[in-house]
């Protein structure tokens, strides 16, 4: 299927816009006939929870799950994501339902233990999130101090929380949505610690939604964005619970407290590695909404004159604009692609340890760390700079780019903050560069590196570019191992060193995730390409034209340092780029068309299909309660008598 086909008939597509009497979205109870900004904090929540229950019920109405058909498939699907955008401009309270208590359960949990809690789960029977984040820690997992003691004399666990940093905090959903959760835990058994480990917990009474005794809940207050997330703190008092609820595919406590050890400790971080896959592919939709709010907008909106004697002309024929703008799409499929391929690694890499091997787990992982940080990143600035393009109109909560800015920018710190997990890939890449210099093979992904080869004459193409990227990548991680081991030989601790090298080690780490997204997007679209029509094929390797030579004038500096680019290289890079816009700017609602997200979807009165920006900007003015009455009371209250001298 090519890869535009691809992005109009994906699986979620056929959901979305299937025949009238099974489309979810031709349902109008789910959408607000008060726009939720007027709503108070506690409504908001309310009316979350309203329409999640609406919207659940006809998913599990429409959404044929095939019994055996894995939540990841679904998800995969966008199906929820997209459809979701429609229902709740941000995140419902069951995000981390189906987001990461179910993959905790498939990822973690024995066949018996998927059995039992997968169908409840699934079947909406159980409301769960993932609690592994606590007041005191995010990132250093290790340093996660909720407690689980084994007590064999009644074959329990206790969950306690020790101290006010211990209690878990951030979990979607947990304030008063869910009623169970995966909680992450120091296992200890007679005394001795033996690492984080995946308890399954009930919080609340099936029956009253009460917390259940030990357990204080709550939720954790106003957010920056995702205001219906109901994101939560938990903290227990001894709580106790039974050996069976100790998610044990990997490591397992026996009933006398023997505890046998899984074939990595690290595998109790699967769920993350499947959440960063996953969050790529999300990105690529938040932008490709982004892009065909602003794309559309910029179609429709007229303003100034290029020429004194002509009309006021589309904003999108500003050059500058197409600059914003452009490269917008050309990151949504970028990111769509790649998310793919990451799937495919991710489902081949979990296919493999199935069978006990092990070998490419740290490769996943950094992958998924650096497209996870990248995809986030550009996909946050972008979405920003969309809404920058929009002007006024883009401010306002109606256009819906505020809101999709606040999803895209949460997805820089959940799942691991972009920092660390740059630093994480550039713990891969190291040791790799040190792996590399012994003779020993290296991952695909990292074989790049070993290249001594000498530094051919820069070509301006797609080759060039994407070598030129690598060049980049292998000569960062080449000067960050340097220093490290002059700073080592200068009797420097290996972990001074890394700390003193880390803002190299960084940017190594992103450099070599642009090259992966470069070479993955031209491989992805000529393989894609292929099944397309010409013109289908032409518009869509000029996309892939513009992302590299995009970047690559985004990182002059670093291709000036490690290649033979010259002057005139980057002189006829430039004109390359202007070129493309200029050729792009034809397709370019034709593109954002393509990605086919609906009215409802999108959500937005700056990205309608049918333009009537204006009038959708007043309808939704006029929504507002204040324009209820001519005169608000505040006038008679305050105003009248502070202007009179009375007040
Ligand atoms: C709008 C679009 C979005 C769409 C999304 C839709 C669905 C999404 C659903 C829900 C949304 C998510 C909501 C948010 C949920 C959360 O935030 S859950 C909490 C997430 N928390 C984290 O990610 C914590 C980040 N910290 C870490 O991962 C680790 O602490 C660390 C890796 C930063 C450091 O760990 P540490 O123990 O100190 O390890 P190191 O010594 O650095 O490394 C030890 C070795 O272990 C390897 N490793 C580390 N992590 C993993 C892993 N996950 N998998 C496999 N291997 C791992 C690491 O490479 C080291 O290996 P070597 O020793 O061989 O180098
Ligand atoms: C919207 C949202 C939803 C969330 N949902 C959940 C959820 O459902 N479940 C859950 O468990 N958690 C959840 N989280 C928590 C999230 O996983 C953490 O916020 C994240 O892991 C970062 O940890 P932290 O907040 O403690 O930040 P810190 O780790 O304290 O980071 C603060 C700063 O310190 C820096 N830093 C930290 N460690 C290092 C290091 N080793 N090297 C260099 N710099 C470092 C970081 O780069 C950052 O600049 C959510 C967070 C958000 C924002």
């Amino acid at each position: 299927m090519g890869l535009v086909d691809q992005l109009v008939n994906q699986p979620h597509y056929t959901l979305v816009n299937q025949p009238r009497e099974n489309d979810i979205l031709s349902h109008k109870e789910l959408f607000d006939s008060i726009p939720e900004e007027y709503l108070s904090h506690k409504e908001k929540y309310e009316n979350a929870i309203r329409k999640t229950v609406l919207y659940y019920r006809l998913m599990q109405k429409y959404q044929n799950y095939k019994e055996g058909s894995t939540i990841l498939d679904e998800t995969r699907a966008n199906y929820r994501n997209l459809v979701s955008f429609a229902v709740f401009k941000d995140y419902p309270p069951l995000m981390l339902h189906n987001g990461m208590f179910i993959p905790a359960i498939a990822g973690q949990g024995t066949p018996e233990q998927q059995k039992h809690w997968l169908k409840r789960a699934k079947n909406m029977e159980i409301l769960g999130t993932y609690a592994q984040t606590e007041l005191g820690h995010g990132t250093f997992i290790r340093g996660l101090e909720t407690t689980a003691e084994y007590d064999p004399s009644t074959e329990e666990f206790v969950l306690h929380s020790p101290t006010l940093t211990s209690y878990k905090w951030w979990p979607g959903g947990l304030g008063h949505t869910v009623n169970y959760c995966v909680v992450m835990a120091q296992l200890y058994i007679r005394g001795r610690h033996h690492g984080m480990q995946p308890f399954l917990v009930q919080l609340r009474d099936e029956a009253t939604h009460m917390p259940l005794p030990g357990v204080k809940l709550g939720e954790i207050g106003a957010k920056l964005g995702l205001s219906t997330v109901n994101n939560g703190f938990l903290a227990f008092e001894h709580h106790r619970i039974p050996r069976d609820r100790m998610l044990m595919k990997n490591a397992q406590v026996l009933k006398d407290g023997t505890f046998v050890a899984g074939p990595s400790s690290k595998l109790a971080y699967g769920t993350m590695i499947y959440v960063r896959v996953i969050i790529v592919n999300g990105m690529a939709n938040l932008m490709a909404k982004a892009a065909t709010i602003a794309v559309r907008y910029s179609a429709v909106r007229r303003q100034s004159q290029i020429k004194p004697s002509e009309p006021e002309c589309q904003i999108l024929d500003y050059v500058t604009q197409q600059h914003k703008l452009l490269i917008c799409i050309a990151t949504s499929l970028a990111f769509s692609t790649c998310a793919r391929w990451l799937w495919d690694v991710y489902t081949g890499v979990m296919g493999q340890m199935e069978s006990g091997n092990m070998d490419h787990l740290p490769e996943l992982h950094a992958l998924a760390c650096s497209l996870k940080v990248v995809s986030t990143m550009d996909v946050s600035g972008l979405v920003e700079r969309c809404r920058l393009a929009c002007g006024g109109h883009g401010f306002m909560h109606s256009s819906n780019l505020p809101y999709t800015y606040g999803l895209a920018t949460a997805a820089c710190t959940y799942e691991g903050e972009n920092t660390v997990l740059l630093l994480q890939t550039a713990r891969s890449l190291v040791k790799a560069w040190q792996k590399g210099s012994k003779g020993k093979p290296l991952s695909p992904t990292e074989a790049y590196l070993m290249d001594k080869s000498p530094v051919p004459k820069w070509e301006n193409t797609l080759d060039g570019i994407i070598a030129g990227f690598r060049r980049v990548s292998a000569g960062k991680v080449q000067d960050c191992v340097s220093k490290i081991d002059k700073l080592v030989k200068m009797g420097t601790s290996y972990e001074d060193a890394w700390n003193q090298t880390s803002v190299r080690l960084v940017a190594a780490s992103e450099a070599h995730s642009r090259a992966v997204i470069l070479a993955t997007f031209r491989s992805e679209v000529s393989r894609a390409a292929a099944a397309l029509s010409p013109p289908l094929s032409r518009v869509l390797h000029q996309l892939v034209h513009l992302y590299c030579v995009y970047w690559a004038l985004e990182r002059l500096g670093d291709l000036l340092l490690y290649t033979s680019i010259a002057e005139r290289d980057v002189q006829e890079l430039q004109q390359q780029y202007e070129d493309l816009l200029q050729k792009i700017r034809p397709n370019a609602v034709g593109l954002v068309d393509a990605f086919d997200l609906r009215d409802e979807i999108l959500n937005s009165t700056l990205g309608a299909y049918d333009g009537r920006v204006y009038e959708r900007l007043m309808e939704e003015a006029l929504k507002s309660p204040l324009n209820a009455e001519p005169v608000n009371q505040s006038f008679h209250q305050y105003l009248k008598p502070f202007m009179h001298g009375k007040l």
